[in-house]
């Protein structure tokens, strides 16, 4: 008799490629999610990521435990978006106003090509209010659109259109921190016999030299003319995250170190040990656009096991995407 068969428990659906909700202090948020089991979310707030993980739920993204999720200060982790002002390079506050204002979900995006399946994404929008037109005169549309790949990969994709009726120019940073298991395990490939500016040494420009970068102390440099991709090898974690770019020259590479991390308010004192900015942007040559213009400037984010290639940490290896 079959009398007491048991009805199989009814599949509970799978999550939401694209769930809208609220985040830390109630600011809305909205978190992506891939089949495969990897995660992104993204606040409003400065239309910035603020977790990615793969799909064993790790996160790959440094967010301090200080970070305060309240206006006007900026979210200490994530990607932060410098825009229109990379750092103290011009009359705005510090790294521009685009990382602490409440962006818009943009219903309307004119459209990106899609070279994935994925329907984990999201398109942003800001503009700028009357308050910021008084501190930066240009009319703007700025959209951004966060994308989570079939295999996990985190892509950010900006275009900035000039909707003024006359010329700007503008400085851009993608701000990435990324998690690391200890600064002094970490290498960075892809930078090295390139100009830099020092930013601890008045933006002097340099060469670096030897052969791949590695930590310690603190640092602040703004290489130039860099290549389309970058590496960074977490020796102690066997993982390296791979960072392509489109549309920004430049890479910025940061950890404030213990003295700076111990002055900064929503920074723990030991968290430099665990985090490194490497950060696509266009500084040296600022970006102008015409009316009518747009700029669009890309960064993609990977992070593959670094047994990937056969066990050995070989930048050049790394850099061929072997
Ligand atoms: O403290 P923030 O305004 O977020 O800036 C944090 C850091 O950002 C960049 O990496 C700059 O190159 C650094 O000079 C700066 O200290």
């Amino acid at each position: 008799m079959s009398a007491h068969k048991v009805a199989p428990p009814p599949h509970s659906p799978p999550p939401p490629p694209v769930e809208h909700c609220k985040g830390v202090n109630g600011l809305p948020k909205v978190v992506l999610r891939e089949s495969r089991g990897s995660s992104a979310e993204v606040y409003l707030y400065g239309g910035q990521v603020t977790s990615w993980k793969n799909d064993h739920g790790e996160e790959l993204l440094f967010v301090s435990s200080k970070a305060i999720f309240k206006l006007p200060k900026a979210i200490r982790g994530g990607i932060p978006i410098c825009f229109p002002q990379f750092s103290n390079l011009g009359s705005l506050e510090q790294h521009g106003f685009a990382r602490n204002r409440v962006w818009n979900i943009d219903n309307d995006p004119a459209s990106l090509p899609t070279n994935s399946t994925s329907k984990a994404y999201v398109d942003l929008i800001l503009k700028p209010s009357d308050e910021d037109l008084k501190i930066w005169p240009h009319s703007f549309e700025f959209r951004l659109r966060v994308a989570l790949g079939p295999g996990g990969d985190l892509m950010l994709t900006s275009r900035i259109r000039n909707t003024d009726a006359k010329p700007f120019s503008f400085t851009f940073a993608y701000h990435t921190y990324f998690s690391v298991s200890d600064i002094s395990e970490v290498r960075v490939e892809g930078l090295e016999t390139l100009d830099y500016l020092d930013n601890l040494q008045n933006k002097g420009r340099f060469t670096e030299q030897g052969d791949a970068i590695t930590f310690e102390s603190e640092v602040d440099k703004i290489y130039l003319s860099t290549p389309t991709k970058i590496a960074i090898l977490d020796h102690e974690k066997k993982r390296t995250f791979v960072i392509r770019k489109d549309g920004l020259p430049d890479a910025v590479v940061w950890n404030p170190w213990d003295k700076k991390a111990k002055a900064m308010a929503d920074f723990g004192d030991d968290e430099y040990k665990h985090m490194l900015c490497v950060e696509p942007a266009s500084i040296e040559k600022p970006i102008t656009l015409k009316p009518g213009e747009e700029w669009k400037g890309r960064q993609e984010l990977s992070a593959v096991p670094s047994s990937y290639c056969s066990g050995q940490l070989d930048p050049q290896k790394v850099l061929q995407g072997c």
